[in-house]
């Protein structure tokens, strides 16, 4: 049966947070009032026996027991998917099955499995579920991350790795990618002898670095890029679409969201980016207005935050780590020696760098469980019988921390990608930060030249420590809930230019 407890999980899960609960107590009242009769019957359902559907197949759960606890504070819960799915799967293994309300869902948590997933199964779970929150920001999912698999979503995704994204593309993007690291540099250097506030500025650049692709214009000259509030309403879209709907979980009460005000606060952060793009022009292709503008608002969605989150992170971890930064500034200074700009051609000379960057995808990787799949058809997976529209959730958290693959690993150590040849393109699943398979970031190459340009030039540039009286045990590690996951706190840090004609 499913419990009272796991419909509370459910709400955990998903970003119901005590704040939230408290601030809608009335609403929440008179809705238990009229509503208790009918959640009642819709939640004493036993997930062993019917998936609805209109099928009646047998989902055989993983050993353990099927009633799941509550495990730590709801808030901590609801802000932290992945820690506690992780948490969940030391208890009930690499595979496990949760209901949510009236939704089967199986998380995922080894890369065996993750491979399984990705190659064996990887067309049958190709599709994603229509979510509620991503019908309202990409155009009732019409761009190519949430897009259901079909004969659609294959014609956006040619248009990502032949035209958008191609090889080529990328590269002729590289004078933007120069230019904006040029200023990231200046940005930095404004601020010394003081302390820098370094999540704010590599914020600026991963906007100013898309907005440019995306646009072909700066848009961060002259200040038209603060006018339109980018960074706000970006960082709203990630929270929003990692958050909870009740239409998600009980389809039949979608109705439910306009209640709760989650309907208004979709519209609210959708129109914005949405008369923003009404002033490009479609100039011939063969699709609709709206369908363009979902695409282009996909680069948004998924390349600015996860391009930050990694820079971030990666800043982070290296100022905690002394001997690792030191090692990765003293690589970059010996090939560098007097030039003081480093240019894309340099990178492949850098493989400590290369490490570095490795090790912050395998402990904080920005999507921490990924983008829910949705099953075409049914399927076994590792012998377990998995219905047709059944959610997938790969927690590649905790993949990246697993010690079935990984020794040590919670410490930050990039030493152990100089002896091994793990690669996070898609071919080891114990890396797989920007997932694999047909559903796979489009953008690999186009992400790691802007983070890896960016983190060089910072690390060359400049010394970097904590500012004094602030040790590393003082940092917050705490992470902000969305989709992809960045620090609440901000990374305030001080630095000492390393040449003399930067400031
Ligand atoms: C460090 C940088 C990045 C990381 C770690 C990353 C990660 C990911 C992941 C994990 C997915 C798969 C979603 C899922 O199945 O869960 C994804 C999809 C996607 N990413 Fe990225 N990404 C990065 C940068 C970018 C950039 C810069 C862009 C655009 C310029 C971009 C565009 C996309 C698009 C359009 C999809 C949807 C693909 C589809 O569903 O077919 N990403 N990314």
């Amino acid at each position: 049966k499913v419990t009272v407890e796991q419909w509370w999980y459910t709400l955990a899960v998903h970003q119901v947070s005590m704040e939230s609960l408290q601030s809608n107590l009335p609403f929440f009242l008179v809705a238990a009032i009229f509503l208790l009769p009918l959640l009642y019957s819709l939640l004493i359902k036993n997930p062993n026996e019917t998936q609805g559907h209109g099928k009646s197949k047998k989902l055989h759960l993983p050993p353990g027991p099927t009633r799941l606890p509550i495990i730590g504070n709801l808030h901590q819960l609801g802000n932290s998917p992945h820690l506690s799915l992780s948490r969940l799967s030391e208890k009930f293994g690499a595979i496990f099955y949760l209901q949510l309300g009236h939704i089967p869902t199986v998380i995922v948590s080894s890369a065996r499995l993750a491979k399984e997933v990705m190659t064996t199964h990887d067309l049958t779970l190709s599709s994603r579920p229509q979510l509620y929150s991503a019908k309202h920001l990409f155009y009732n999912c019409t761009d190519v991350a949430f897009a259901p698999y079909g004969a659609y979503w294959r014609h956006l995704r040619n248009i990502y790795i032949l035209e958008l994204l191609s090889a080529k593309r990328v590269q002729s993007f590289s004078f933007i990618r120069e230019k904006q690291v040029a200023r990231l540099i200046n940005r930095v250097a404004a601020s010394y002898p003081g302390t820098t506030n370094l999540t704010k500025i590599l914020g600026l650049y991963s906007n100013d670095v898309l907005c440019e692709a995306a646009f072909g214009r700066d848009f961060s000259e002259g200040g038209e890029y603060d006018q339109h509030g980018f960074q706000k309403m970006l960082e709203e879209y990630q929270i929003l679409l990692g958050g909870f709907s009740v239409g998600d979980y009980f389809p039949s009460m979608e109705w439910m969201n306009t209640l709760t005000g989650m309907k208004s606060r979709l519209v609210k952060t959708f129109r914005p980016f949405d008369h923003f793009f009404n002033k490009g022009g479609t100039h011939g292709i063969a699709l609709t207005m709206d369908n363009i503008k979902a695409v282009i608002l996909n680069m948004f969605a998924a390349g600015t935050d996860t391009t930050f989150i990694t820079l971030d992170w990666g800043m982070t971890e290296l100022v905690m780590n002394r001997k690792a930064m030191k090692k990765v500034q003293t690589e970059i200074r010996n090939f560098m020696g007097e030039r003081t700009v480093v240019l894309e051609s340099n990178l492949p000379q850098l493989h400590y760098l290369k490490a570095v960057i490795k090790e912050i995808f395998r402990l904080h990787p920005p999507a921490p469980i990924l983008v829910p799949r949705e099953s075409m058809e049914d399927v076994v997976i590792d012998g377990y019988d998995i219905p047709t529209k059944t959610r997938i959730f790969i927690n590649v958290w905790a993949i990246g921390r697993d010690p079935e693959s990984w020794e040590n690993p919670h410490e930050y150590e990039p030493e152990r990608f100089m002896r091994s040849s793990i690669d996070f393109r898609g071919q080891d699943f114990e890396l797989i930060p920007f997932d694999a398979g047909r559903r796979s970031c489009p953008a690999i190459t186009f992400g790691i030249a802007t983070v890896e340009l960016a983190l060089a030039q910072l690390l060359h540039s400049f010394d970097w420590k904590l500012p004094p009286g602030i040790e590393t045990k003082d940092l917050d590690m705490t992470e902000v809930f969305g989709i992809s996951m960045h620090r609440v706190s901000n990374l305030i840090v001080v630095t000492k230019p390393h040449f003399t004609n930067i400031i």
